[in-house]
């Protein structure tokens, strides 16, 4: 398969399919650019060879054609990162999108509007992925946020181009995961926090025959203490998964999968940051509280898992790391995944939340790779072939 270092741009007009679904503020400025960094070898590649680019992506979730949703709100922030005048034309299709593609010359870079104020994007309608690829004469899609959409834009479109591939961002996420997930250094350690179990099932499944050690934390730890006979108070609990909880807890030791579950909690009387806080052990919660975050000796205990690891995958927060005094298991486990990738091992972030948290407590320069996929990792790690990526692969 042709990788994007093997196609020459030259007078060619590329469609990049890049995800700029990125936050706004009330004033539209972007308040996360990572996604527009994450791009820009892609377009940078592209624009050396001397070829035009034009750029495709959806933001948020529009009913229809709603200004603020419109990508011009990425303009100014895309030309200061790329470092070139990104032009913008107000349609993705139709007369003016043809007429402003066709204008384009060499080393210039154009945005379409956002592809979502068309409903036939996310339907997968088949004439409109081919008046998108009309406007180009080569497909490239470095859009891993959106990979496990089966869109127009990501799954449809490819079919109507001799010349794809994918961008560098594309294979750069793809790549960090086989090499966690199919050729890692041993031992490998992922941590699974977050709200629920049943959203992490699939990955618990997919992944307890490819880890060493498995840490189970935040909301989701609480259900496998109380199946095992705990008392965890107040604490989030998906009593219809308790059964499935233990069936895990079987088969991982039938693998040889150690898997750590917390052994005390940081617990509070209400969900506040004004809570009266308390600690107590993970199986001895009193009525009328709730573990909000992994206590002081698990933080520890999970230290000394991650500092043996050589290859690491994160995914899910240790607590309610949105209120300060239940963020500090999320800082502590940022700070032994950051020592142990300085020691030696390969560190993976991946999922929306994990990575908003690496984010704000600064850990993001300290680990291997944070992904820009959210439901996309999810999916990867679930063991799911992704529709974007499976469309360039046929
Ligand atoms: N002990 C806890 N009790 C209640 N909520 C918790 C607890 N620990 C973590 N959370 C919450 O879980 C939420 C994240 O859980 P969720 O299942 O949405 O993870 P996720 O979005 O799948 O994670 P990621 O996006 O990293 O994959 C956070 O908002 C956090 O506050
Ligand atoms: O932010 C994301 O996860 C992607 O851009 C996909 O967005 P979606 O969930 O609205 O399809």
């Amino acid at each position: 398969m042709k990788t994007i270092n093997d196609i020459n741009f030259k007078d060619k007009k590329a469609l990049v399919r890049v995800d700029f679904n990125v936050p706004l503020n009330d004033n539209f400025e972007v308040t996360d650019t990572t996604r527009i960094h994450a791009a820009k070898d892609t377009i940078i590649k592209i624009l050396e060879d001397e070829g035009s680019v034009i750029l495709m992506s959806h933001l948020g979730r529009p009913k229809g054609n709603q200004e603020e949703f419109s990508l011009k709100h990425i303009v100014a922030a895309a030309t200061d990162i790329l470092g070139v005048q990104v032009k913008f034309v107000e349609d993705c299709i139709g007369d003016a999108a043809q007429q402003a593609a066709a204008n384009l010359q060499p080393c210039e870079v154009l945005l379409l509007e956002n592809l979502r104020f068309y409903s036939e994007e996310t339907a997968g309608d088949a004439s409109f992925a081919k008046a998108l690829s009309q406007l180009g004469n080569v497909y490239v899609n470095d859009a891993f946020g959106t990979a496990h959409r089966a869109h127009a834009s990501t799954a449809i479109i490819a079919q109507y181009f001799d010349e794809k591939c994918f961008g560098h961002l594309m294979t750069r996420e793809i790549e960090s995961l086989n090499k966690v997930l199919e050729t890692p250094d041993k031992p490998v350690v992922a941590i699974l926090g977050g709200a629920k179990v049943s959203s992490k099932i699939t990955v618990i499944e997919n992944i307890l025959d490819k880890v060493d050690d498995l840490i189970i934390a935040g909301g989701m730890a609480y259900t496998f203490i109380k199946a095992q006979g705990g008392k965890i108070g107040d604490s989030l609990c998906e009593d219809d998964k308790m059964e499935l909880a233990l069936e895990i807890l079987e088969k991982a030791k039938s693998k040889n999968t150690n898997i750590h579950l917390p052994v005390d909690a940081i617990t509070a009387d209400a969900f506040s940051e004004h809570a009266t806080i308390d600690n107590a052990a993970i199986d001895a919660i009193p009525n009328g509280w709730m573990g909000l975050d992994i206590g002081e000796k698990s933080r520890s205990q999970f230290h000394t898992v991650l500092m043996q690891a050589k290859t690491i995958l994160w995914n899910g927060p240790a607590g309610v790391f949105e209120l300060e005094p239940f963020s500090h298991g999320t800082i502590s486990l940022g700070k032994s995944v950051a020592a142990s990738t300085a020691a030696g091992a390969f560190s993976l972030v991946g999922g929306g939340d994990s990575v908003a948290a690496v984010k704000q407590f600064g850990f993001d320069n300290q680990v291997s790779y944070v992904s820009t996929g959210g439901g996309a990792m999810l999916e990867m790690l679930e063991g799911k072939t992704l529709p974007g990526i499976a469309a360039i692969l046929d």
